[in-house]
């Protein structure tokens, strides 16, 4: 198997080997921090070695609970927010065929928003549908999920009765604690556990990944491999494929370059960079300090931000994720009015025009004063995406021990909810 890639030669003009150096020496300390225990918010180091503790018994396990869903239903309703849905949806939007939704999905996303007329479309579509529910929520008391799944639970409830309803229904919490796991054994769901040294950001590798990629009918077994064998690779001096894209966008966020856009040329990575927000934002943004995590699909974005990028403040960076090579060939074919100018293309594969169209643009932004780091993706699958993932959270967490804080916790996300339950009269917040 081929390995993901780094290439940070785009950078070399905007901060040189030496500033890069000093970062690594810090890149280094922090990774043996993170090996040895010892970093701040240590108890949440269970992702580390994660990927090699997953048992066969786990996996099979999850398999078959995804099986007897897909067997049962037509659609399964998974319930999370930010870390509890964003790596399923980032594996599911990057497997599945592009037009999938329209010729029926087996799995849709909830509790991530409380749009009410998002859960009413929602619970139209799946009006006399056989629909079941993952519900994912380590604290259990999240509001998002918390309102989607009692509307949902209900509905539920009324279209096939309680019996049913219960068979349904999966859980994903929390060993013994919290509101989703006291509900679950009241009710006799089946739940699956997020290990408690885990947070929501690094859990795509347990259950709360694991289990809606599985319902998707996509290959966790592969996922979990190309994490496994990243986990290996970094054991060695393979780390330094992390500790250099930590050391490096450190190197240029100390030279002012505070905003990180991670980029794709495919659409289906676009929630591949929406787990890398939270993965980062959360890990980093404290203390007034972090590289502040964008990310932009090309080339259509090009069309909006592209003016930006090219000529706005210069305090920016990208990084590409770059896939290699693409899953099926398609050729421009050949006019004969050729009206539209394009027969110079005639007989090239789209890919190479969106080859050219990445690297005219990196050109472009380099010129244009945006340092640019590239990461090499092999193929768009699952095994690579299991590498992915690996790659990016060891690289956070040797990150934030670069920056100093504790990449671990993310107390600022409480502000918002403690208004928003001082609004609606929560008990216990009228004083706020
Ligand atoms: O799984 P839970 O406890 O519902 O939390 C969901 C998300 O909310 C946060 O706690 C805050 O945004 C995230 O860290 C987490 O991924």
């Amino acid at each position: 198997m081929d390995r993901i890639k780094l290439d940070y030669s785009k950078v070399l003009s905007f901060v040189g080997e030496e500033e890069i150096t000093v970062q690594r020496e810090k890149a280094t300390k922090a990774l043996k921090d993170l090996e040895d225990g010892t970093c701040k918010g240590s108890d949440f180091l269970g992702w580390l070695d994660l990927p090699v503790h997953i048992t066969d018994d786990e996996l099979n396990r999850i398999s078959a609970c995804a099986n007897k869903l897909r067997e049962q239903t037509d659609v399964v309703v998974i319930v999370g927010i930010g870390g509890s849905y964003l790596g399923a949806k980032a594996v599911i939007e990057a497997m599945s065929g592009s037009f999938d939704a329209y010729s029926g999905t087996k799995v849709v996303f909830a509790g991530n928003n409380v749009s009410e007329d998002y859960l009413y479309e929602l619970q139209a579509f799946l009006k006399d549908k056989k629909f079941g529910i993952c519900v994912i929520s380590k604290s259990g008391t999240t509001t998002e999920p918390a309102v989607a799944f009692r509307l949902l639970k209900d509905q539920l409830i009324e279209q096939e009765g309680v019996a049913v309803a219960r068979e349904r229904i999966v859980a994903i919490t929390d060993e013994k604690k919290g509101a989703l796991r006291t509900m679950s054994d009241r009710e006799g769901y089946e739940t699956f556990v997020i290990p408690d040294n885990v947070g929501g950001r690094y859990s795509v590798l347990t259950p709360v990944g694991l289990l809606p990629v599985a319902i998707a009918g996509f290959d966790v077994r592969a996922l979990v491999k190309g994490a496994v064998d990243m986990r290996a690779y970094s054991k060695g001096n393979g780390a330094e494929l992390s500790a250099t894209y930590a050391a490096v966008r450190n190197a240029l966020y100390e030279k002012g370059y505070v905003i990180e856009i991670t980029v794709n040329f495919n659409p289906k990575l676009h929630y591949v960079a929406e787990w890398w927000k939270q993965l980062y934002g959360e890990s980093e943004g404290k203390e007034n300090k972090g590289i502040f995590p964008a990310s932009v699909d090309f080339t259509t974005d090009l069309h909006s931000m592209g003016q930006y990028i090219q000529e706005g403040r210069r305090n920016l960076f990208e990084t590409v994720l770059s896939i290699d090579k693409t899953k099926y060939s398609l050729q421009v074919p050949c006019d004969a009015h050729d009206l539209d100018k394009l027969n110079y293309l005639a007989g090239k594969c789209v890919d190479e025009v969106n080859k050219m169209a990445e690297l005219g643009t990196q050109l472009a932004h380099v010129d244009g004063g945006v340092p640019n780091i590239r990461v090499i993706i092999p193929e768009l699958t699952e095994y690579y995406l299991g590498q992915l993932f690996y790659f990016y959270e060891l690289a956070c967490g040797i990150s934030g021990g670069i920056l100093g804080v504790n990449t671990f916790d993310q107390p600022g996300v409480e502000a918002y909810k403690n208004n928003m339950f001082m609004l609606l009269g929560k008990p216990g917040y009228e004083k706020k």
